[in-house]
């Protein structure tokens, strides 16, 4: 059908800063603002759901919860510290909120008196951060919320011609401070968008589809997440017609795909996942109550991702000093290391088209040289895995990615080999293979 604000491209974008972004395959989520002081607490009350839902868990108000701008002194928040924990990580990317739902903005917004401008010390956030990721070579996307319960002129539905008023009101209030973001932060890589869920924005295909052009057009190449958009009709991440909309699909929100589903590797994705089991802000419980993921199990994520062409934005929520809790540095320590001397598997790697999901790990593939990596997650309590080839092909050797050492293989039929791994092995393995395609026909037997 004809969309006048359907998808603006068709296809993958194939020009150096979307392959930058492919590339890059891990990414590094930060969310911190002022619910990373309460940290799921009020009164002496704790909220189990998510930290940065406080003022709808614990019915806080917008003006009680502004309270806490005085609070916001940040004394440990240090911008290349940050940046060197997301170097340490294996991070290439980092995306950071810059307003989440309660309003708040990270940036002195010209727009709005709630910005860190009123706190204490008044610090640019998004601008040091900015500064001190760029200068570590990593790239920064900007988490924006369309959703915003502070804002007077927010609606989640439009049900009178006042309504519609307020809610243009809004929309005109957040584009101009997307304009303002662009425009300070010349030097981000993308957007990340949020909150956009609600009729009143489905309601307004148009607007979001012009933001992605003004966007585009202050900041040639940004890249911008499907989850900002909706076409005319209210249908969104893919419009009416289908068409992916932004430059990457951005549905899968503390999920992955199943690891057998290779239909995701037609489109460009990204994944994001918590530590805890569900906050994004810091929830002191979670430090308490030993409720996330072990580091292994987000390395797992991380391979799964990148075996079906996908991204991982792996969240951290620093405390509301600014400091990281001993669980998030855990991760950051035991994927950083493992990153440090297997990324080969990683980093500008996607699907190994024939390679079919194993069980015991995943398969990747360097998308330049074609190199196949197995990585093994899951190692069986025999030592031994199998390895099905896909047709036509043989094995010509294999090697550790992280010591480089030759490792012996058994051709068991010409369609398997079996491996040998270490079953004292406490972190994942990761084979490259060296794979030739086989000439069958002169051996194709008689029928
Ligand atoms: C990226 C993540 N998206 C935000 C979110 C998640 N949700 C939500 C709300 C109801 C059900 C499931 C998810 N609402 N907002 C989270 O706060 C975080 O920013």
């Amino acid at each position: 059908m004809p969309l006048m604000y359907g998808a603006q491209s068709e296809g993958r974008r194939d020009d150096e800063t979307m392959r930058r972004f492919r590339h890059d395959r891990f990414g590094q989520f930060i969310h911190w603002g002022l619910y990373s002081i309460p940290a799921g607490s009020w009164n002496g009350v704790t909220y189990d759901y998510a930290a940065e839902f406080l003022p709808q868990s614990a019915g806080i108000g917008p003006a009680r919860w502004a309270g806490l701008v005085d609070d916001f002194a940040a004394p440990e928040f240090d911008p290349e510290a940050w940046a060197s924990l997301a170097a340490d990580l294996g991070a290439r990317y980092v995306t950071v909120t810059a307003k989440h739902h309660d309003g708040f903005c990270l940036w002195p917004s010209s727009l709005t008196d709630f910005t860190v401008a009123a706190t204490p010390r008044g610090r640019d956030v998004i601008g040091e951060l900015v500064h001190a990721y760029t200068a570590r070579g990593i790239a920064v996307h900007l988490y924006y919320s369309v959703l915003d319960w502070h804002h007077p002129d927010w609606r989640y539905a439009i049900s009178s011609s006042q309504d519609e008023e307020a809610f243009d009101r809004y929309l005109s209030y957040a584009g101009e401070q997307l304009r303002e973001l662009a425009t300070r932060y010349p030097n981000v890589r993308g957007f990340w968008f949020d909150g956009t869920w609600d009729e009143s924005v489905k309601a307004n295909g148009r607007w979001s589809w012009e933001i992605e052009c003004m966007l585009k057009r202050l900041i040639p190449g940004a890249i911008v997440n499907s989850r900002l958009r909706a076409d005319e009709h209210g249908a969104r991440h893919r419009d009416s017609n289908g068409a992916l909309m932004g430059d990457y699909f951005s549905g899968f929100e503390r999920r992955l795909p199943d690891p057998w589903d290779r239909t995701v590797t037609a489109e460009d994705w990204e994944a994001c996942v918590t530590i805890p089991q569900n906050s994004w802000g810091y929830h002191a419980g979670a430090e308490v109550a030993r409720t996330h993921k072990h580091p292994l199990e987000l390395l797992e994520q991380l391979v799964q991702a990148v075996s079906l062409g996908g991204n991982l934005l792996l969240n951290f929520g620093p405390r509301g000093d600014g400091s990281f809790a001993p669980f998030e540095k855990d991760v950051v320590h035991t994927l950083g290391a493992w990153l440090e001397t297997n990324g080969a598997c990683i980093y500008g790697c996607g699907p190994a088209d024939g390679w079919d999901y194993p069980g015991w790990g995943y398969y990747t593939a360097d998308a330049e040289t074609g190199a196949v990596y197995a990585v093994v997650t899951r190692i069986p309590v025999s030592g031994a895995i199998a390895l099905q080839l896909p047709e036509r092909t043989r094995v010509r050797n294999a090697t550790a990615v992280a010591t480089g050492r030759p490792v012996p293989f058994a051709v068991r039929d010409d369609r398997t080999v079996r491996f040998e791994v270490d079953r004292a092995s406490v972190i994942p393995l990761a084979f490259a293979l060296e794979v030739e395609q086989r000439d069958d026909t002169a051996e194709q037997p008689e029928v």
